[in-house]
């Protein structure tokens, strides 16, 4: 029995997110929570016939709570999404009170579910949850993800596009690691599964650049609509599916995912070493089980000019850090 929870389940990622995760056979019930037309999303999902049982809920009669209780694994896409111009960080203003109040409710009504941060700005809005739960002490890293998984699945698209074969695409797997906005996001080409054809180094840099901004291409495609919604949708499943399934007790499964280092302070301190910054937060690949992380793994061999993507990525990683850790920890009057 396994009950997940979508926080912002009405919204461009919250429905078809919680039709995927309807359609996962290890979820046995799905809660779904939003400030609108929930009732409405889980009535239409409830009669798909798959095991999981629908209930939706909206903010008056403890509505929150009540789509919280039980829950082991809790994900939120809630909260605004870019327009056109806007950077993810823009987003804080709005998305990072949103973060704040639904972390409280799961601190106090599921303190042990998994949960899956998916609103932006997530270099922030993931220590923002974790001071949340630290403040009641119910903090537990190794339970605590920033789902950076689109960007994992960009590049294996992106780089199956230089291959000129979409249909390695799913088998395509690229490491991305550092964080979840622009320069950030640092995808380690040299790991790749499928090498790279031979391209030039104009191709090469365009490459990492739309791996990097492959947000914005949506952003200004959908022209003021929001951003990525069913490629994010997909990608957070997918996600999900592995934690799902490690909870299930399946061994060995691997997914790079922003965590707080302090997950697994030997893994951790290796990666801090690897990266040559004490971050307090980082995506790495993490080893996950039914508790939750059990290893944070190396970030293996880079080149010359990935570790310079690394260095480039920490100053503006470590300014999100610590604006997510003040938010909560030294609120502006
Ligand atoms: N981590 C990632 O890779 C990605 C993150 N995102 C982020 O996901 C977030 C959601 O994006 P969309 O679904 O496109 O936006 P959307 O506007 O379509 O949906 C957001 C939903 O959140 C709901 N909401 C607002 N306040 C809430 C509250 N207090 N409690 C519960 N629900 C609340 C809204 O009613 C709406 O239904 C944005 O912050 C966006 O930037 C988007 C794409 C990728
Ligand atoms: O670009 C955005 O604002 C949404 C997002 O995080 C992404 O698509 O990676």
């Amino acid at each position: 029995m396994t009950k997940a929870v979508v926080l912002g389940a009405a919204g461009g990622i919250g429905q078809p997110l919680a039709l995927l995760l309807k359609g996962n056979p290890l979820v046995s019930d799905l809660g779904l929570f939003d400030i609108v037309n929930t009732p409405g999303v889980a009535a239409d999902l409830s009669h798909i016939a798959t095991p999981a049982k629908v209930e939706g809920y909206l903010p008056p009669d403890d509505g929150l709570k009540k789509a919280l209780a039980g829950a082991d694994i809790v994900v939120i896409p809630a909260g605004v999404p870019r327009k056109p111009g806007m950077t993810r960080d823009d987003l804080f203003k709005i998305n990072a009170g949103i973060v704040r109040d639904l972390a409280t409710g799961i601190a106090t009504t599921c303190p042990k579910a998994f949960i899956l941060v998916i609103s932006n700005p997530v270099n922030s809005t993931v220590p923002i949850v974790a001071e949340v739960l630290k403040s009641h002490g119910v903090f537990d890293p190794k339970k605590l993800f920033g789902v950076t998984t689109l960007d994992v699945v960009r590049a294996s698209t992106f780089v199956s596009e230089i291959h000129k074969d979409l249909s390695i695409a799913p088998a395509v797997v690229v490491p991305v690691i550092g964080g979840h906005s622009g320069i950030t996001i640092v995808p380690l080409l040299s790991q790749s599964s499928h090498p790279l054809p031979k391209i030039t180094a104009e191709e090469h840099a365009a490459l990492i650049k739309r791996i990097q901004f492959g947000g914005d291409e949506v952003v200004k495609a959908k022209d003021g609509a929001g951003s990525a919604t069913l490629s994010m949708a997909y990608a957070g499943a997918e996600f999900a599916a592995k934690i799902l399934r490690a909870v299930n007790g399946e061994k060995g499964i691997v997914a790079p995912t922003y965590i707080n280092l302090i997950a697994d302070k030997a893994g951790g301190d290796v990666v801090k070493k690897e990266i040559g910054q004490e971050l307090e937060y980082f995506s790495a690949p993490v080893e996950l089980g039914p508790e939750g992380i059990v290893k944070i793994k190396s970030i293996g061999k880079v080149t010359e000019a990935e570790q310079e993507l690394i260095k480039a990525a920490l100053p503006e990683l470590a300014v999100n850090i610590e604006t997510g850790i003040n938010f909560i920890k030294a609120p502006k009057l």
